[in-house]
């Protein structure tokens, strides 16, 4: 709330009898209301109350009729604040209306809380990320649309750096995660395990292990983020795109999306704390559903499943969602911070404690037969084209 305006826009507040300069006219009175519409902050009241009381001395003048009762507290505070500019003429305030808006208008831009916490240019530079503040967004847009937004080593690091850039970014109210392409991911990028296939155990054991870091931290990552946290899925999600969606506060899908983790065939694991977060969510039959015999849902069974908020048609998934995401990130960004830790709280230390679990085992499974055939099959699926 706007509280400490100029002491000369304060200034206009009381004084009925302020010497007014021969600035105001109807249009600065014009152009302060539209003004007023832009500040980022709501001014508090004594100051709405105020520019209430300006308004109508500028309109209408002295104030008529009886003082409303005791009851009416709004009314009766109405009153008194237009009273109190009895004698002031439509045109001083015009003035005084318009300088008041003024004086706002010089606070709310010398009070827009700058970005906090480490610059976001050194995420422009990760391939395949864009990275961006866009008014109290934060949006994080997978950017690699040939490979249908697959996941390199870089990009899961760069999405775990701008997640927690993003927690300590004040001027950003919620962290967004959209996709260019037809795909909104198509989950962890098998080469990224190309260079082990083939190599000795000692070297799939380091691979499998470096590996392991990378996707511990970056789910740890959103289990510690702590500003509501927004999916968009503009297509098919696969793998890790969808588990971590359990940790997700709202998610819209267009209708052209689905969602697999087709972990068994390929020798792997749940992760993405998903082997905790789907059960909870969606209950045990739907979680295996997904998780161990693999079926793909569509966007519509997803949001049946409780993975997904809304389900919206592809040719309207641009505009809705950006609608919906400009609403929430006008939402009172501490309410959003401290309701956000209340819900998930409870569940904090379970999902870390899921996290190292799940990834003890997906290390493992990086070495097996099963994954390395898997993989080698995908490989020589693209060698073929
Ligand atoms: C640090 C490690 C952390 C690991 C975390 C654990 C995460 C696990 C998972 O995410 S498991 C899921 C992994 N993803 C997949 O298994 C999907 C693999 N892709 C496919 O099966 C198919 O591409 C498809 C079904 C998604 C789409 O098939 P199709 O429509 O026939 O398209 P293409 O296969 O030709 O794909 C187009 C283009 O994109 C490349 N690509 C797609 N997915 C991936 C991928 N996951 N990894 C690497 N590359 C991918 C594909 O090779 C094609 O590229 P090209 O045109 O050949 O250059």
């Amino acid at each position: 709330m706007l509280r400490n305006i100029s002491l000369t826009a304060r200034s206009v507040l009381y004084s009925p009898q302020t010497s007014v300069r021969c600035f105001s006219s109807q249009s600065e009175f014009e152009d302060a209301q539209k003004k007023l519409k832009t500040l980022k902050e709501e001014p508090d009241n004594d100051i709405k109350l105020n520019l209430y009381a300006l308004f109508k001395q500028a309109t209408t003048g002295d104030v008529q009729g009886k003082r409303p009762g005791m009851i009416d507290f709004v009314g009766r505070a109405k009153f008194d604040a237009w009273n109190s500019l009895k004698g002031q003429t439509q045109d001083e305030a015009k003035t005084n209306y318009a300088k008041l808006v003024g004086g706002l208008v010089t606070e709310d831009a010398a009070t827009a809380p700058e970005p906090t916490g480490p610059s976001i240019d050194g995420l422009d530079k990760v391939d395949g990320l864009e990275v961006s503040r866009e008014g109290k967004i934060f949006k994080i847009t997978l950017n690699r649309p040939k490979k249908f937004n697959a996941l390199t080593l870089d990009m899961y690091k760069g999405i775990q750096k701008a997640l927690e850039v993003s927690n300590n970014d004040k001027s950003t109210s919620i962290t967004v995660i959209a996709a260019n392409g037809t795909y909104f991911c198509s989950g962890n990028d098998l080469t990224n395990f190309k260079a082990a296939a083939g190599g000795t155990k000692e070297q799939v054991a380091e691979m499998a292990n470096s590996a392991k870091v990378v996707l511990h931290d970056y789910v740890d990552a959103y289990i510690k983020h702590e500003k509501p946290l927004i999916a968009l899925i503009n297509g098919p999600a696969v793998g890790i795109a969808v588990t971590v969606l359990g940790m997700f506060d709202y998610v819209i899908a267009t209708d052209k999306s689905s969602f697999h983790t087709p972990f068994a065939p390929l020798g792997q694991s749940p992760e993405g704390a998903s082997s905790y977060t789907f059960p909870l969510i969606m209950g045990s039959l739907r979680a295996s559903e997904l998780l161990l015999v693999c079926k793909k849902i569509s966007a519509q069974t997803a949001k049946d499943y409780g993975l997904v908020n809304e389900v919206v048609p592809d040719n309207e998934f641009q505009s809705q969602s950006q609608k919906a995401i400009e609403a929430f990130s006008q939402l009172p960004p501490e309410s959003l911070r401290i309701n956000k830790k209340l819900l998930r709280s409870f569940h904090k230390d379970k999902l870390l404690e899921v996290n190292d679990t799940e990834c003890d085992l997906i290390a493992e499974r990086w070495q097996s037969k099963e994954c390395h055939q898997a993989i080698a099959a995908f490989i020589m699926k693209g060698a073929k084209k």
